[in-house]
């Protein structure tokens, strides 16, 4: 079975969890609060922060940006966290204050796959608003031309629901079982397989799920090591 469309997770997949918490987290953290207050009239902030305080209780802008600290913390893919995120690291990418990571094998794999004829979309818990720049302004050079669409836990829904797989594969226009979604978390891959996509676990040396149960799905270590599903 030929694949068409190779969907790409972030973290884990194609860029260290340690640059996105180092890198990004750390950037975010600071900034949170004042981001809030110059930006509360804006409507995703607004709708974000409505969205912690319903959730959790948090009133004051020092105690939502205490529960954001939490979830960043645990590594919480919250949605109103991930769009507020998204938007300070934006700024920071734009001012040329932020630089992402890509694995090693990551750009000539973006190449190959452009070469064959596959096209590759996002879908990460980072907002699209991130996403963005950090395909365009990475460490190896600008690799925003190879992707096509990006999706997020707003455009497309929880990466661990099928329903997401299915949003995506329609925005695409492709065929579930000529699209191949590559992953770090096991149940972000049963939910993709369950909506008919093909599906290859990423267990990349030293990241946090390296060692997790993949179940059904077939393991890679690095996308050098692609060929054999693609
Ligand atoms: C610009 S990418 C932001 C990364 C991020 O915030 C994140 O939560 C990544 O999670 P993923 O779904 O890609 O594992
Ligand atoms: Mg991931």
């Amino acid at each position: 079975m030929t694949t068409d469309w190779i969907v790409l997770d972030i973290e884990g997949t194609t860029s260290a969890t340690e640059a996105v918490h180092k890198g990004l987290y750390d950037y975010a953290r600071p900034r949170l609060g004042l981001w809030i207050e110059a930006h509360a009239d804006g409507p995703q902030v607004k709708e974000a922060l409505e969205q912690v305080r319903a959730e959790t209780g948090a009133a004051t802008t020092a105690e939502v940006v205490a529960v954001l600290h939490r979830w960043m913390d645990g590594d919480v893919k919250a949605t109103p966290l991930k769009t507020l995120q998204g938007q300070i690291w934006a700024a920071g990418f734009a001012a040329g204050e932020l630089t992402s990571h890509f694995f090693a094998d990551v750009p000539p794999a973006l190449a190959r796959w452009r070469a064959e004829g596959i096209r590759v979309a996002v879908f990460s818990s980072g907002s699209v608003a991130s996403q963005r720049p950090w395909f365009r302004h990475g460490d190896a050079g600008d690799l925003s031309a190879y992707v096509e669409d990006y999706f997020d836990t707003v455009n497309a829904g929880p990466k661990r629901e099928e329903s997401s797989y299915r949003r995506i594969a329609e925005a695409l226009g492709a065929e579930p079982a000529r699209t191949l979604f590559l992953s770090d978390v096991p149940a972000e891959l049963d939910a993709a397989a369950a909506a008919g996509w093909r599906t290859v676990g990423v267990a990349r040396p030293g990241e946090p799920n390296a060692t997790a149960g993949f179940g059904p799905h077939p393991v890679i270590d690095s996308f050098d090591r692609l060929e054999d599903h693609a």
